[in-house]
């Protein structure tokens, strides 16, 4: 039986999106490196499943792949793609639908424009939660790397972020930092590296070196991260454009404890078949 999918995108950010919710999808990681090759498969930054509810309190299970099969626990692009995924295939007719990844439940908005607004949920800060091997929550982290003192800031959006303030952006080392940084034995789960410039205090730039996917033409969670990070370090208000180099996304924090709130497009591209998937 060959296995229909959705490719869709958020900023440029793209997804293989995978309707599951009638019949498993169990991809092995060679599958779902195979579904992300930009030669040989699809090609994608990640692959999204979506299964049915686990929970009576939700409406569907939200599994998240990176191009190389790692699974995460969150994705934000991919969540507004899956707003109007379960709309337009009829999955829900609801406006707001609650999902459960493997870490966090995100509620998930479809707005009159066409937008997706996502409740993120809330930032987590301790180590242990990121997770990542530090004796002490810290605003500003210090690590020795590579013969010189980097600082960033360290959190979870459901998936584990670093966030490194640069004077310019298209200057910064994302590529190879990025990756360095990432596979440090202080983030046990790797992390997703984001080189974040202020532009002024409604304003950030921000690239992200993803973990099982490298650079990506934006990153959602990222976002979140950046705007949280930049708030914490007083350098922005509750309510932040960023500006990725696909686009821009409206983040919204009012402070500890609180959900961070993300609004942006997704949009879908082709539906195609797999021909080589058979289950
Ligand atoms: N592109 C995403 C994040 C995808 C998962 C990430 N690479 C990880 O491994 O945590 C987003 O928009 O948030």
């Amino acid at each position: 039986m060959r296995q229909s999918f959705t490719k869709m995108h958020g900023l440029g950010n793209d997804f293989v999106v995978i309707d599951a919710t009638r019949r498993p999808f169990v991809p092995s990681a060679d599958d779902l490196r195979r579904i992300a090759d930009r030669r040989f498969g699809v090609g994608c930054d990640q692959i999204l499943v979506v299964e049915p509810a686990s929970a009576p309190d939700i409406d569907f299970d939200y599994r998240i792949y990176n191009a190389d099969g790692s699974e995460s626990g969150q994705c934000g692009n991919g969540a507004r793609c899956l707003a109007r995924f379960v709309r337009d295939k009829k999955l829900s007719e609801r406006d707001t639908i609650r999902v459960r990844t493997q870490s966090s439940v995100l509620v998930l908005q479809l707005l009159a424009d066409g937008q997706v607004r996502v409740d993120m949920g809330a930032p987590r800060f301790e180590p242990a939660d990121i997770p990542m091997l530090a004796t002490q929550r810290e605003t500003r982290y210090r690590h020795e790397l590579d013969g010189a003192t980097l600082e960033f800031g360290a959190l979870s959006m459901g998936n584990p972020h670093a966030v490194i303030l640069v004077d310019d952006l298209d200057t910064a080392p994302v590529r190879t930092l990025g990756p360095r940084l990432q596979t440090q034995a202080i983030f046990p789960q790797q992390a997703n590296v984001g080189f974040m410039q202020i532009v002024d205090r409604d304003t950030l730039r921000l690239r992200v070196y993803e973990r099982g996917a490298g650079e990506t033409l934006a990153c959602g969670s990222g976002a979140c991260a950046a705007a949280v990070i930049a708030r914490l370090w007083d350098r922005v208000g509750k309510a932040v454009t960023v500006q990725l180099p696909g686009g821009s996304l409206q983040i919204e924090w009012d402070g500890e404890g609180q959900p961070v709130f993300m609004t942006g497009p997704a949009s879908t591209v082709f539906t195609g078949d797999l021909e080589w998937f058979n289950q």
